[in-house]
Parts: structure tokens; C-alpha cells; sequence
């Protein structure tokens, strides 16, 4: 079963579609990144899948029930693009309020393990009327996790948040994840995603333009394979087999006296290297290859767009 699933969602204002017959299908216990541009669609989205507000036509189904179905509420957790908090309670009263609206109850204890796990058990009896608005981004993921939900939609948990609760907002995404639920997330850190997230989708102008995991979409955007050797010095007679090895398979060679590197269109470099070094008994102290990173592959993805 998948966490959620749509089938030819879309939304229009108007003569606008803003988003665009999408099929998308998440898996359980996944960490999955949803990425895009400035005015891509995803608020939108997101929005449609958590009820917020209706699509125009096509359907989804969460955790296999039909996604209009009020049941649906109570399984998921949402933190919006924008959260709203009612000023004159303090953070405890309102995860207590909030539970209560979605039917749960929690000890003072829990609650306060929960707020202490997004950094705020300081400000446990503090008016969010005073929180900044890092704090109530942080009190906005605690809001999402009260229901101990199966799915949990993040629209941006990290952003305006010091860098310290980013890694403390990263482990509690990990460790909800790891307890077998799906997380959701939406990011325009692209660092993050690739950090958290298991699978991976770009959207633009309101369709679906990517999908897969990192190795997926490496494997497919990769344009080519940057290997540094570090190594023994070699001796000059070497370095002439050497070279003419590695002038077949390459397209770029820089020596250095112990490092080497080696720019290829393929990873079907590496054995080939390794090989080399040991022939000639060389020793090899550290073998490093370049991947392409998300950036990269987002920018790669927008300019083949932007050439098609
Ligand atoms: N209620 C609305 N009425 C008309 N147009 C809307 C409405 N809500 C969103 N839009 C338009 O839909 C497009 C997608 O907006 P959306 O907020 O979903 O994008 P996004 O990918 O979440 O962007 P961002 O990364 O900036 O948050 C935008 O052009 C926006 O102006």
C-alpha cells in the first residue's frame, strides 16, 4: 500500500492550471522530497492532499482511503507553509487544544517531551504571541506530530529556523521516519533533501517532471564522472604507461605528484584505474569520486527544459 497516492490531480483558478493532472505515488516509510520553483504548485498540492481545499477534478487516496474521507484527518499530520497559532496560549495549551481537536489526549509529560524534542522546552509556558518565528515553525512540526500520525507533510520545516535546530528538526524527521512512517517533505534546500529523503520528485508549472531516487535521478543526469586518485609518487616511466592507458579511457587527465584525476563519461573508469595503479604496483591511498549533486541535477533539469 502507498502512504498516498493521486490519480490526474488538478486544480485550476480560473484559466490557470495550477496543478496539472498529477499521478504521484508515495511509499510507506519513506522520506520523500517534493521539490520545485517559486509558484511550482506545491502549497497547492499539498494543500489539496490534506483537505485544506478541494482539487477541480481527478482523486487521491491516503493511507488506501479515499483522501475526501473525514477518517483521513486523524492519521495525518500537516505542517503548512503557513501556520497559525492562537496568541494567548502558550505552547503546551496549544499542542493540548489541538490534540483535543483531533481527538487525542496526552499527559502534561508528553506534551512536554514532544515540544522538548523540537527545542522549545524552554518556552513550554511561554504565550506564542512571544515565539519568533523559528520557534513557531518548530511548534508547527510539534503541532503536526500530536496525533502520532502515519503520514506527516512538512511544507518547509527548516526554513528561518538557526542552524543548531536544523539539526535537531533533521534527526526528529529521521527517527519518525524510522518508526515506519511517511514523511513528506517539501523543501528549497536542496542539501536537505538530499541528506533526508529516499525518493525524490520536481515539479514545474504544476506537472510532475522527475521522480525517482538519488541513484535514479544521479544515474540519469550524470553527464560525467570525476575520479581523484591519491597515490605513491610515480616514477616517470610509469607515468608514460600510465598515461597511455588512461588517454584512452578519459577525456581529461590532470597529474599531480601524488594525486591524479581523471574526468570520464562513464564509472566504468574506476576498475580500470584500480587496475592500472596495481599492475604496476603502485600503492593507491584513497580512491574519491565526484557524484552529481541535487543542485546540480535541478539545474541540469531546468535547462534541458529551458533548450527543449
Ligand atoms: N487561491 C489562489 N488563487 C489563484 N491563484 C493561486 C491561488 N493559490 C495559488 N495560486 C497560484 O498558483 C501557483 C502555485 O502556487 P503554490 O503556492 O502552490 O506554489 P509553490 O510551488 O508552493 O511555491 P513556493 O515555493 O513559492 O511556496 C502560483 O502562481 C500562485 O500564484
Amino acid at each position: 500500500m502507498y502512504a498516498f497516492e493521486t490519480n490526474q490531480l488538478t486544480k485550476t483558478y480560473g484559466y490557470r492550471t495550477v496543478v496539472n493532472h498529477v499521478d504521484l505515488k508515495v511509499t510507506q516509510g519513506h522520506i520523500f522530497g517534493f521539490l520545485g520553483k517559486n509558484g511550482a504548485g506545491k502549497s497547492t498540492f499539498i494543500n489539496i492532499v490534506t483537505g485544506i481545499i478541494k482539487p477541480t477534478s481527478g482523486s487521491f487516496k491516503i493511507l488506501g482511503i479515499e483522501g475526501t474521507d473525514d477518517k483521513v484527518k486523524k492519521k495525518i499530520g500537516v505542517l503548512p507553509d503557513y501556520s497559525t497559532f492562537y496568541d494567548d496560549l502558550t505552547g503546551i495549551e496549544h499542542l493540548r487544544y489541538f490534540g483535543k481537536i483531533l481527538g487525542v489526549s496526552h499527559s502534561q509529560a508528553d506534551l512536554i517531551k514532544l515540544l522538548e524534542a523540537t527545542e522549545l522546552g524552554d518556552a513550554i509556558k511561554t504565550k506564542t504571541k512571544k515565539y519568533s518565528f523559528g520557534m513557531k515553525k518548530k511548534l508547527g512540526i510539534a503541532q503536526a506530530l500530536i496525533n502520532n500520525p502515519d503520514l506527516v507533510f512538512l511544507d518547509e520545516p527548516t526554513s528561518g529556523v538557526d542552524a543548531n535546530a536544523v539539526l535537531t528538526i533533521h534527526s526528529l524527521i529521521k527517527s519518525v521516519a524510522a518508526s515506519g512512517k511517511t514523511i513528506f517533505l517539501t523543501s528549497h534546500n536542496l542539501d536537505e533533501v538530499e541528506k533526508l529523503c529516499d525518493e525524490i520528485a520536481i515539479m514545474d508549472k504544476g506537472m510532475i517532471q522527475e521522480q525517482g531516487s538519488m541513484a535514479q535521478l544521479r544515474k540519469k543526469y550524470q553527464s560525467q564522472v570525476t575520479v581523484k586518485v591519491k597515490h605513491h609518487k610515480i616514477p616517470s616511466e610509469q607515468k608514460t604507461v600510465l598515461n597511455e592507458i588512461f588517454s584512452k579511457i578519459a577525456r581529461d587527465i590532470v597529474w599531480e605528484t601524488e594525486y591524479t584525476t581523471l574526468v570520464a563519461d562513464e564509472e566504468s573508469i574506476i576498475p580500470i584505474i584500480h587496475r592500472a595503479f596495481a599492475r604496476l604496483n603502485i600503492d593507491v591511498y584513497r580512491i574519491e569520486v565526484d557524484e552529481p549533486s541535487l543542485e546540480e541535477i535541478f539545474l541540469n533539469l531546468n535547462t534541458s527544459n529551458k533548450s527543449a
